[in-house]
């Protein structure tokens, strides 16, 4: 038995990860997936709650200036999507920047790389899901005049809540189009998308035409602290740019098309959430912007501009059927992530259980629906959306070092994509994610820790001990 230090720092060689990509026990995925879906399925498992929910919280922190936070937060993005960028084009497979850890910084790291992507992808499903219910909740509103009680739309303690029926409903229904298979989901996202932009748009094109220059002055109430406190807040916006690096075996084209999909799907959300917030921040005056009060934040907006419901009515429907695309993709994404980690055997083998007829892991599909239902239900979004960031955002940071060390270790790897300006670009992404994870609330921090620690004893206690590297490291 190797000692341990030599066990927790194990590499899984890049070659090796490439080579055995997308076979699972009784089945293997199938590569049916595009540049144009690899980018629209990354569009889809980004454009979502953020937007829709998260910029009206946000206005109350800086102002106007949302905007710059946005772009802050854009910029954030970027640095990392670059290594992601690369890292996907040298090693492209499923399991994202759970793989490249794996590949570059060893086993330990991976998994503890693995263990934050749950918080970027079953959390903020749980997250997404709680924006839906609002959504859902404010069409009935606008259409009907009426709204579901507040104890089956509200977690325990929020506004007299029992438990999030409504979040939970969308869970249920992505779980039962996840186990019709991929393919499918996929053309259905496309859809989804494309309505998604469309109902976007259209909020722009309302509450433009009530614009008001003054609005916008002062810019920054609030002053920097605001804006970069804002960015934090709505960096949970932008995460899901990542999401094609989770479908590596299911790409046709994986080495040209992964890196593509990445820096195309970030740039397309950066330019609608800019007009976005602009056109909300333009039409409304600020301080009408109350944190309490913002559910359903956009259709707020579009009915104060157009002084009637009907525009709420369109956009609460149009972002009832968008989200949903959020809650199936990133459900679709935490599903393979965990396959690939049971591959590894550092969790049990029930997860790469891919059913022959379906071409599906339906158990572990299953598995993944639970756990999120449970989040959704009980536990409130604003919660719940900076848990996704923290882990995010140190996920990325581990990317951004893979990228740093794989460029020593393995110089000779066949790269598709190069990231420019090396190594400043890595090393920034580093250091913007640790000030954007800086701006979150000190209870994030002490979920985080928590999270964490249970992670450690999890691998110590099974993944240390099944890992499928115990037969080669001797
Ligand atoms: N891994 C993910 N794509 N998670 C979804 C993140 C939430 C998404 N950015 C939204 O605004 O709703």
């Amino acid at each position: 038995m190797a000692p341990v230090a030599q066990r927790l720092f194990r590499i899984k060689p890049a070659d090796m990860i490439v080579a055995e990509g997308g076979h699972g026990e009784g089945g293997e995925l199938r590569r049916t997936m595009t540049l144009w879906q690899l980018t629209l399925f990354s569009v889809g498992a980004t454009l979502g709650t953020g937007i829709f929910v998260i910029l009206g919280q946000a206005v109350p922190k800086a102002g106007p200036a949302v905007v710059a936070s946005f772009v802050l937060a854009a910029i954030t993005a970027l640095f990392s999507a670059l290594s992601y960028a690369e890292l996907a084009g040298t090693i492209p497979v499923s399991g994202s920047s759970y793989s490249y850890a794996y590949a570059t910084l060893g086993e330990l790291v991976a998994w503890v790389c693995g263990w934050c992507l749950m918080l970027e992808y079953a959390v903020s499903v749980a997250a997404v899901a709680v924006g839906w219910g609002e959504y859902l909740n404010r069409f009935f509103h606008d259409l009907l005049g009426w709204r579901l009680p507040a104890s089956v739309t509200h977690s325990p303690g929020d506004q007299g809540g029992v438990f999030n029926l409504t979040a939970i409903l969308i869970v249920l229904l992505a779980t039962w189009l996840l186990m019709r298979g991929t393919s499918e989901s996929a053309t259905a996202n496309v859809i989804f998308v494309m309505l998604k932009i469309a109902v976007l748009a259209f909020f722009c094109s309302v509450a433009f035409t009530a614009f008001n220059t003054g609005n916008l002055t002062p810019f920054a109430p609030l002053g920097v602290a605001g804006v970069t406190a804002a960015a934090s807040q709505v960096f949970f916006s932008y995460i899901g740019f990542d999401a094609a690096s989770t479908a590596g075996d299911e790409a046709r084209n994986p080495k040209r098309d992964l890196p593509l999909a990445i820096v195309f799907s970030l740039v397309i959300v950066t330019v609608v959430y800019v007009a976005v917030a602009l056109a909300a921040v333009g039409a409304m005056p600020w301080q009408q912007f109350n944190p309490g009060t913002t559910e359903a934040g956009l259709a707020l907006i579009a009915n104060q501009a157009t002084g009637s419901t009907w525009a709420g009515v369109i956009i609460s429907f149009g972002a009832v059927v968008a989200i949903a695309s959020v809650v199936l993709t990133v459900m679709y994404g935490q599903t393979r992530i965990l396959f690939a980690m049971s591959r590894d055997g550092l969790i049990p083998k029930i997860f790469q259980r891919v059913d022959p007829r379906r071409q599906v892991p339906v158990a572990n599909t299953l598995i993944v629906a639970l756990f999120i239902s449970v989040l959704a239900g009980f536990i409130p979004l604003g919660q719940l959306a900076e848990a996704t960031s923290i882990g995010t955002l140190f996920a990325f940071a581990i990317v951004n070092i893979g990228v740093l060390v794989l460029r020593r270790t393995r110089p000779d790897l066949p790269r598709s994509f190069r990231t420019p300006f090396f190594p400043v670009t890595p090393v920034l992404g580093v250091v913007l994610c640790v000030i954007v994870m800086l701006g979150l609330a000190g209870i994030t921090w002490l979920a985080f820790t928590i999270w964490m620690l249970a992670g450690l004893l999890a691998y110590f206690l099974y993944g240390y001990r099944n890992s499928r590297l115990n037969r080669s490291v001797r």
